[in-house]
């Protein structure tokens, strides 16, 4: 008996390159970290060069941010210069990521071919606590968990198959939001429902945003020179999904978003906390699940809260500085009027102050009153100087320093700034301009199991 192989040159072309492949693999030039950070409304992407330093142990080499996707046009920058996009070319963020390898292919110098991990932000982790490399088993434990980030964990992992799909010689691995907070005390995660219900279902306050509060404590720490393990923060992350968390020597204690991202502040399009009950009178339909594509995906209780409640809802943009711009913040009555109507951004804006003020009280008290600082951060946190302003007049009582007018409106350049009026025992008021992608590709860079075999 004959076997024939037949060599034709596709096939021929498929072993050489995996070939090529494998020799990348083992290759130490192969040293570059794609990190993806698929938000509720936006996909930014950095990508890095693994140094030999365990201090600065990345350098980034380029960024690319897509916004609005949520709100069409969706707007694409990269190394920091924003392009037009049509609408019907960034729909989704499987759409977005296409349109930046597209772009990245063109760069001068810098292949796909080169990048050996790509870090992949997913907002729930469940019951991971670490990092885990995407396979079949880790990737369906996060499909598993899309029902309790909908705004987030189908996303990610859209990106997910496109990436072993269009850059197979890379591994994926997800960090996840959720981590940071294992820290929790139970007295604090755990709901007061049926607790053989809720451990059998793992119904419990899991948190997020937990990758940017890890680089805030970092960059804080260093800026303070203090050791983290010794710092007590309150950190408001404001952006598309808004939340706050108390750090108590340098581990999470408690914070606002809960089982899902839909608990705690409102944001872009979400509700935040609510009575549980309004949504039973909201709609008589609330139980209906959206799986089934017929069914009425619009009254359905998730997708109400989660993408048609707050400042949409209220105001009809998701941006916040535009909702800024309109609320007319200079008249001192909240009901101030636009056209002889209640403003509703103003509304908007008085409601973001209420509902975060209730945390910075609620967590100073479970800080004991001994915080080192209130950080914002986060797309709002780091550019609404208005917003920072108002909380800052606000929290005065309970200690912290003024704020300084100069440096709220102008931060200029650093990772933390100080905004505070220094004096000998205030309490600081600072900025950290927070990055996600590096937090993970730090982790990765110094994870010697990812880079066995490249010294
Ligand atoms: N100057 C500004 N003032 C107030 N809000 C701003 C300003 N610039 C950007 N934002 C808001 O930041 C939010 C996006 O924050 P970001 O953290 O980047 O979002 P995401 O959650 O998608 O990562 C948007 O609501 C945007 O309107
Ligand atoms: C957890 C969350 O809400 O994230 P984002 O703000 O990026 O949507
Ligand atoms: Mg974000």
């Amino acid at each position: 008996m004959y076997y024939v192989i037949v060599w034709t040159p596709s096939s021929w072309i498929a072993h050489i390159s995996r070939i090529l492949l494998f020799v990348c693999k083992c290759c130490p030039r192969m040293s570059l970290i794609l990190s993806v950070n698929a938000g509720s409304s936006s996909l930014k992407i950095s990508l890095y060069r693994r140094t030999d330093s365990s201090d600065i142990p990345v350098k980034l080499i380029l960024t690319s941010s897509i916004s609005n996707i949520s709100a069409p046009p969706a707007t694409f920058a990269f190394n920091g210069t924003s392009e037009p996009v049509s609408e019907t070319d960034i729909t989704d963020h499987a759409s977005a990521f296409a349109y930046f390898l597209s772009r990245l292919d063109g760069k001068d110098g810098e292949n796909r071919t080169e990048i050996r991990h790509i870090c992949h932000r997913v907002v729930h982790g469940g019951d991971f606590t670490t990092r885990v490399v995407i396979d079949d088993n880790s990737y369906n434990r996060i499909q598993s968990l899309s029902d309790l980030a909908p705004l987030h964990n189908g996303a990610a992992l859209s990106v997910i198959k496109a990436c072993i799909k269009n850059i197979p010689e890379s591994t994926s691995i997800a960090y996840f939001d959720s981590a940071f907070h294992r820290s929790i005390p139970p007295h604090i995660s755990t709901y007061a429902i049926d607790q053989a219900i809720a451990t059998q279902r793992g119904l419990k306050k899991y948190g997020f945003h937990g990758l940017s509060y890890s680089f805030i404590l970092r960059a804080v720490s260093r800026f303070l020179q203090k050791p983290s393990s010794s710092l007590n923060l309150i950190v408001l992350h404001l952006g598309s999904g808004a939340s706050a968390c108390a750090i108590q020597a340098g581990k999470s204690l408690d914070t606002s978003m809960g089982l899902t991202p839909l608990s705690g502040l409102p944001g872009a399009t979400r509700s935040g906390i609510v009575d549980p009950s309004l949504i039973f009178h909201y709609t008589n339909k609330a139980g209906r699940m959206t799986h089934d594509p017929g069914m009425a995906i619009n009254l359905h209780a998730e997708d109400i809260l989660n993408r048609k409640s707050g400042w949409k809802s209220l105001t009809g943009t998701t941006d916040f500085r535009v909702i800024t711009d309109r609320a007319d913040l200079s008249s001192s009555s909240p009901a101030t009027s636009l056209n002889g109507k209640p403003n509703p951004n103003r509304l908007a804006f008085d409601i973001f102050v209420d509902r975060i003020l209730d945390y910075i009280g609620g967590y100073h008290l479970k800080l004991a009153g001994q915080v080192d600082a209130l950080v914002f951060s986060g797309g709002i946190g780091e550019r609404s100087k208005e917003l920072r302003a108002v909380l800052g007049e606000k929290v005065k009582c309970l200690g912290y320093v003024d704020l300084d007018e100069e440096k709220n409106n102008n931060l200029g350049d650093g990772v933390v700034i100080d905004i505070g009026i220094e004096t000998a025992d205030g309490k600081r008021m600072l900025v950290c301009r927070t990055d996600e992608q590096v937090e993970m590709a730090r982790a990765c860079a110094l994870d010697e199991e990812f880079w066995l075999g490249s010294e």
